[in-house]
């Protein structure tokens, strides 16, 4: 059994280490906080070992009643890979650590693509992450992003991406997030970060994006447009994009017309925090004009990189490959709306 520890158990961590828990081949080992509150009591009451991000804070478990394994050193030295779940930047910080007690790390998107040796989307470039030590799973955009990209290159070839991503303000619990009432270009120049973000998956990429945020919690939306290396016609595109596990392509007859409903039915649906680790396509938007093709997906941030980080898992490990461990992490978390 692969032991996996989880450092920084906040809106990524407490959703990956479920899905950890799901695997065959997996076990969670611990998960590191830095104080206690709700989601720490969550964990204990989960059965997941807990231990103190900084040992300076470590009483202050033990005054919230919640019982504390050790230091967050010892769990990344029993560890075989440590998912590394901190706030942006916390990530380059920690990766020394991870260093001396020689495990490997994954980071998420909001580390520097400098910091890793490779970034991962499981889809798209599962092999380069074999071996590796520290590894960044990109972040929820260039995923949506990237699961899109990996096939339509594959099946016709991809001379030009333009993206405009209207991107939620906070997630539902950062109450300190906005805008309230307004839409900010965001970042207001041009490209977005996004671009050369998607660029370290694909390296030989033509793609610009454009960032917007709106007072918004649930989902992230994409408009895009492709210009493909030959004119194809929409229905052979959704024909396409209806094969790839983690692409969902809302039918017009499900009366879905935008996030609120698409939160709705992954909760009906009996999704764990009403999470879609689908990217959701409106099957409607895909349209081609000549060689240019456009559509509308929706991105669920807080949960898509979720079954990115389990594959990188087994990739960093060389434990299956690509098509093996999509299938398992698929299966294991009830992938494919
Ligand atoms: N929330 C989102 O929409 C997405 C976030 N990401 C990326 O995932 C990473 C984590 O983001 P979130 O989960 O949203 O953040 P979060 O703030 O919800 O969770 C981070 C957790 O790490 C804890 N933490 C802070 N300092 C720590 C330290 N030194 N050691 C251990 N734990 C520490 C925090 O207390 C919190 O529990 C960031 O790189 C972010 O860019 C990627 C995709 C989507
Ligand atoms: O990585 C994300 O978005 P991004 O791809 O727009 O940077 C996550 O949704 C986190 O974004 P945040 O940095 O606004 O919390």
């Amino acid at each position: 059994m692969i032991q996996v520890a989880i450092n920084g158990y906040g809106t990524i961590g407490k959703r990956v280490a479920d899905a950890v828990r799901e695997q065959p081949d997996m076990e969670v080992r611990g998960v590191a906080k830095t104080r206690p509150n709700f989601e720490a009591e969550t964990a204990v009451d989960k059965g997941f070992p807990l231990y103190a991000a900084v040992e300076e804070r470590a009483d202050q478990f033990a005054d919230a009643g919640l019982e504390i394994a050790g230091p967050v050193e010892d769990l990344v030295d029993a560890a075989d890979v440590v998912v590394d779940a901190t706030p942006s930047g916390i990530g380059a910080e920690n990766k020394s650590m991870y260093e001396a007690y020689d495990t490997p790390a994954l980071y998420q998107g909001g580390e520097d693509a400098d910091l890793v040796d490779t970034s991962f989307n499981a889809r798209s470039n599962f092999e380069d992450a074999t071996g590796a030590d520290h590894v960044r799973v990109v972040s929820c955009n260039t995923t949506g992003l990237s699961r899109v990209i990996a096939p339509l290159r594959e099946a016709y070839g991809v001379e030009k991406v333009r993206a405009t991503l209207v991107r939620r303000g906070g997630d539902p619990g950062q109450t300190s997030r906005g805008p309230i009432n307004d839409i900010l270009p965001n970042p207001v120049t041009i490209p977005s970060h996004h671009g050369p973000d998607v660029e370290t998956i694909f390296d030989d990429l033509d793609i610009d994006t454009l960032g917007m945020k709106v007072p918004a919690t649930l989902m992230h939306m994409h408009s895009l447009n492709v210009t493909l290396e030959e004119e194809v016609d929409a229905s052979e595109v959704r024909d396409l994009f209806a094969e790839e596990s983690r692409l969902f392509l809302i039918p017009e007859r499900m009366d879905i017309d935008g996030s609120g409903k698409l939160k709705e039915y992954a909760l009906d649906a009996g999704r764990p925090r009403g999470d879609v680790w689908e990217n959701c396509i409106w099957e409607e938007s895909i349209s081609t004009v000549g060689d240019d093709l456009y559509l509308f997906q929706g991105i669920h941030q807080e949960s898509d990189v979720v079954p990115e980080n389990v594959d990188a898992i087994r990739a960093v490990l060389g434990e299956a490959d690509a098509e093996e461990s999509i299938e398992t992490t698929n299966e294991t978390m009830g992938i494919g709306l």
